[in-house]
């Protein structure tokens, strides 16, 4: 069956925060803040979903549970749910992991919240690597526990951990967690075994626990590997693993992901106050995704892959002195256009008035990202096309 990644289709008046949810999420704005565009006039590049109907099975699985007419409280009883998504770790990553260690929260975010506190003592600090997805930082903040950024060192577009920044850090006994992301989000960067063995040692030897926020791992570029960090080391229990069919499937609505929690103390605190009721449509969408989805996230990814060329070549003819590579993982470009922007902007906000592309960018992410655009790609090329033109057609004036 062939999918089909170029239909525009209407989100408007669905509650969608893409559409109208961008105030407050990128200017902490009422609802009437107003632009010099319409809000249909915008090309939205910025919260991280697809512009791309689910897979038709999901849709499917979800009109068969509807005709099942009730909706009463529900948890995951049925065993084929962690069968299928085990089955998934295992075909696509090699690893898999005991059916007592999978919890279900209805978000990784919503999940890092309750693991901070679970984890850290009020003096604690979490260490995490920037730039950086800003809710690692929001949900140690909420905790009032301190966040220690070890900056990525970056290369001209190329990034790499700075371990021995890393390990300063990590021994600082105060730090008791890492919130690491792989893939990286916003770089893209898919660590290498050797970088992940690298920097789950200097952690794990210096007592840290990891949260390794995997949500990416599915959107990869073809050529490349998802390595779970658990999966190298097996006998430690101190590595939660959170994935989700919310990326993957853009199923970022339903509010289902899936914890790995190997150590049993830990658990017993996530079930005493974790509530743990499912949305039932939700467990359809997830189970039905990861048992028939393969096919459309192989043709998915042949789509994002075609995105990225295109943006690539385009860049390269019409804004040559911006810094972009093609990001190993993710839908997420990052682009520095650093010098074509004025000193001191608001990124986000330069783009909305003057462009009408909403994007996310600059001091979004947390630190170390100056200067930078991060586009969503996961939309049909002729809505991408629009957006680079109106980019490069303001930013060479
Ligand atoms: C690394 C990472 N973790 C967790 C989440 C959210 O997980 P959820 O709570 O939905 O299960 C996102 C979504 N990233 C977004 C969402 O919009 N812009 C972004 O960069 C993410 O990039």
């Amino acid at each position: 069956m062939l999918y089909n990644f170029d239909e525009i289709i209407e989100r408007r008046n669905t509650n969608a925060m893409s559409t109208d949810g961008f105030r407050e999420y990128i200017f902490n704005a009422p609802q009437e803040m107003k632009f010099p565009f319409a809000d249909d006039e915008f090309i939205r590049m910025w919260i991280a979903d697809m512009e791309f109907a689910t897979p038709p099975e999901v849709i499917q699985a979800i009109k068969d549970r509807t005709e099942k007419r009730i909706f009463g409280y529900t948890k995951i009883f049925d065993p084929e749910y962690y069968n299928i998504f085990s089955k998934w770790t295992k075909k696509h990553y090699d690893w898999t992991f005991p059916k007592e260690h999978l919890v279900t929260s209805n978000g990784i975010i919503p999940a890092l919240y309750e693991l901070i506190d679970h984890i850290c003592k009020p003096n604690e600090k979490v260490l995490i690597l920037t730039p950086s997805y800003a809710f690692f930082k929001y949900a140690a903040d909420f905790n009032n526990i301190e966040t220690v950024c070890s900056d990525l060192i970056n290369k001209n577009g190329n990034y790499e951990m700075n371990f021995d920044d890393i390990e300063m850090k990590a021994k600082d006994e105060k730090v008791s967690l890492c919130i690491f992301c792989n893939p990286h989000n916003p770089t893209g960067r898919v660590w290498t075994e050797k970088e992940l063995k690298k920097v789950g040692e200097i952690c794990l030897d210096n007592g840290l626990w990891i949260i390794s926020d995997e949500i990416h791992c599915d959107l990869l570029r073809t050529e490349f590997k998802h390595t779970p960090m658990s999966k190298l080391f097996p006998d430690s229990d101190k590595i939660i693993t959170c994935m989700a069919p919310s990326k993957t499937f853009n199923l970022a609505g339903l509010m289902i992901s899936n914890i790995i929690i190997p150590e049993k103390k830990l658990r017993e605190k996530w079930y005493k106050r974790h509530f743990s009721m499912e949305n039932p449509l939700s467990v359809a969408a997830a189970q039905a995704a990861y048992e028939h989805g393969d096919e459309w996230v192989r043709q998915l990814k042949i789509y994002l892959d075609e995105n990225f060329e295109f943006t690539r070549q385009y860049l390269e003819k019409n804004l040559p002195k911006a810094v972009f590579k093609i990001p190993e993982a993710t839908y997420l470009a990052w682009i520095n256009v650093q010098s074509y922007l004025p000193e001191d902007i608001d990124i986000p906000l330069y783009f909305a008035n003057n462009v009408g592309v909403l994007l996310e960018g600059g001091n979004m992410f947390v630190a170390n990202s100056d200067g930078y655009i991060r586009l969503n790609l996961a939309c049909p090329r002729t809505i991408l096309e629009e957006g680079l033109k109106r980019i490069c057609t303001f930013l060479n004036k």
